[in-house]
């Protein structure tokens, strides 16, 4: 049986951060407050989990079955969809993590493309992508493009074509790039019951221009509050209310970036500003200076 076409992932979706004791070892039990701080706090009803901002590639197998059971269960009756991310480089650890997602009631599944051996083209990817939705095939799959990271430059255009024959739990992309091309050709291309959501929150807007249905992020964490105005003043088509937010997000996180911004920091971020003990993270991540997240959050609090 195929999955439901009714699920369309819309609106904000946040990235998770894992939460991690001093020791660094998973701490489940900051899950459940987390959970209520983004219903709570930012409006924010569903999430991505295990993904880049979780730090899944630093993460073991092990540690991903944990997390996304805990992130499902305390989810579970209170956000739209939990969308778990089950990209690997092994093949069949990835069949492990999807077949494991079925199980614990996950929404959806999402890889990123292998990228130590990396598929040379579309085509390789969408072979390997197959495999992994065929252990979890009533579940929704998602294909997230992240080349920045991956360094595989494949068209997404090109990995989506026809896609729906070969796997047909394709529901998406998550398209974390800046070729607007290519994801406005997504958006022109998909099928109805598709979501495509895109991934570079400084540029949330230009993704909604071309026709994004959603955002994944890992900011909505944190701002998500201010991004669901700037989601409604463009439904409203207020693009001058929607670009006076979209400039915020930009001057915060430009000035988080010359600081040396990536995902460690990003978390202690969240940290300060929710209050959630997240943790340091894990290594190779290393923590940042306190006065550095200092300078971060109060510039936050001076912009927003
Ligand atoms: C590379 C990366 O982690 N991208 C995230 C989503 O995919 C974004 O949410 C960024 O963290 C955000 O746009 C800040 O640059
Ligand atoms: C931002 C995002 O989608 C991720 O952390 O994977």
């Amino acid at each position: 049986m195929a999955p439901a076409a009714d699920k369309k992932v819309t609106g904000l979706v946040a990235a998770t951060f894992t939460p991690f004791t001093t020791q660094g070892e998973i701490d489940t039990s900051v899950i459940g407050p987390y959970i209520d701080y983004l219903l709570e706090k930012q409006g924010i009803k569903s999430i991505f989990v295990n993904g880049t901002t979780g730090e899944s590639m630093s993460l073991t197998v092990a540690e991903r079955k944990v997390l996304a059971e805990e992130w499902c269960q305390k989810a579970k009756g209170r956000m739209d969809q939990v969308i778990v991310h089950v990209g690997c480089m092994s093949v069949k650890d990835s069949q492990d993590l999807a077949r494991h997602a079925a199980q614990i009631g996950a929404d959806g599944i999402a890889v990123i493309a292998p990228f130590f051996f990396k598929p040379r083209t579309a085509e390789t990817l969408r072979a390997f992508m197959k495999e992994v939705a065929s252990a979890a095939p009533n579940l929704p799959f998602y294909y997230y493009q992240i080349p920045g990271l991956t360094g595989v430059h494949v068209n997404v255009r090109d990995v989506i074509e026809g896609i729906e024959d070969l796997i047909p739990s394709f529901r998406g992309v998550k398209f974390t790039g800046s070729d607007l091309m290519d994801f406005g050709q997504c958006v022109s291309n998909c099928q109805p019951e598709w979501s495509v959501l895109y991934g570079v929150d400084e540029q949330l807007l230009a993704g909604l221009a071309m026709g994004a249905h959603g955002a994944v992020g890992s900011t909505y964490n944190y701002i998500g509050c201010h991004v669901n105005k700037l989601l409604s003043a463009f439904e409203k088509g207020d693009l001058v209310q929607a670009r006076s937010i979209q400039f915020k997000m930009q001057e915060l996180l430009s000035y988080a970036m010359k600081l040396g911004f990536d995902v460690g920091v990003n978390k202690q971020l969240m940290s300060e500003l929710s209050g959630l003990s997240l943790g340091p993270p894990r290594l190779p991540l290393t923590p940042c200076p306190h006065d550095r997240i200092e300078q971060i959050t109060q510039k936050y609090r001076t912009v927003f």
